[in-house]
């Protein structure tokens, strides 16, 4: 069966609909109310944490998805669906892509993540995989690994890329990344205006996820209070 993720959000929105256990809306009955909100608004696809809110979410909406778990390990950094655990509970709800961490960084049980994308292909051949890269050194590993769609959702969150934004400089970063990669490339992370996602379309991205600035009202209304700090 043809996977229908890639052709549904060309050049088209996707929402994140996540809360952690430790933020306000943490609940899977308003992941699903926030990801009605976001097909009614015309978003192509949804990104959603844990197999409850993605399994909600598909009830709720029937919209394409990108899944993610995650979960944090004591011996490694890398807490976006980190292990083949993760990614096979996952893949197991039939979301269209799993993504997963790829920073380069070392895995819980120093699991591999060549290893991974070979035993995930093995078993799941019909689902994409996506990587939540960082910098040009692990977007370029990702695409070599064969990663269906190259993510920069884990850009200014690692040591390595620590201050950096993707909007620096109009997208120098993320003009580069497209022009270096086969793959298509996902823009994820910190894309907080309008604008911002129209410029990433417009240079090519294949697609757009926006997360908090639509669907995080504490991160919303703590940017208005700033202003008047
Ligand atoms: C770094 C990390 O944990 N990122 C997570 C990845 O799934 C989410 O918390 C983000 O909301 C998502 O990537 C969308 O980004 P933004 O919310 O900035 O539009």
């Amino acid at each position: 069966m043809k996977n229908r993720f890639l052709d549904a959000v060309k050049g088209q929105l996707i929402v994140s609909c996540q809360a952690l256990p430790d933020e306000p809306l943490h609940s899977s009955f308003i992941m699903a109310r926030m990801a009605r909100a976001a097909k009614m608004a015309g978003a192509a696809g949804i990104r959603a944490n844990s197999v409850v809110d993605i399994q909600a979410i598909q009830d709720e909406t029937g919209l394409p998805m990108i899944g993610i778990a995650k979960t944090d390990y004591p011996d490694s950094p890398v807490f976006i669906t980190p292990t083949m655990k993760e990614m096979r509970a996952v893949a197991a709800t039939g979301v269209e892509v799993v993504a997963c961490q790829v920073t380069g960084q070392p895995r819980p049980h120093d699991e591999k993540i060549a290893d991974i994308v070979k035993q995930f292909r093995a078993e799941f051949p019909n689902t994409l995989l996506m990587a939540d890269t960082d910098i040009m050194e692990n977007a370029l590993m990702a695409d070599e690994l064969g990663f269906d769609i190259i993510g920069t959702t884990m850009r200014g969150y690692t040591p390595a890329s620590k201050g950096l934004n993707i909007a620096d400089d109009d997208f120098a970063y993320l003009k580069e990344l497209l022009q270096k990669v086969h793959h298509p490339v996902v823009a994820e992370g910190k894309i907080d205006t309008p604008a911002k996602l129209k410029r990433c379309i417009e240079l090519g991205c294949h697609s757009v996820v926006v997360g908090g600035a639509i669907t995080r009202p504490l991160e919303i209304a703590s940017r208005f209070i700033d202003a008047i700090k």
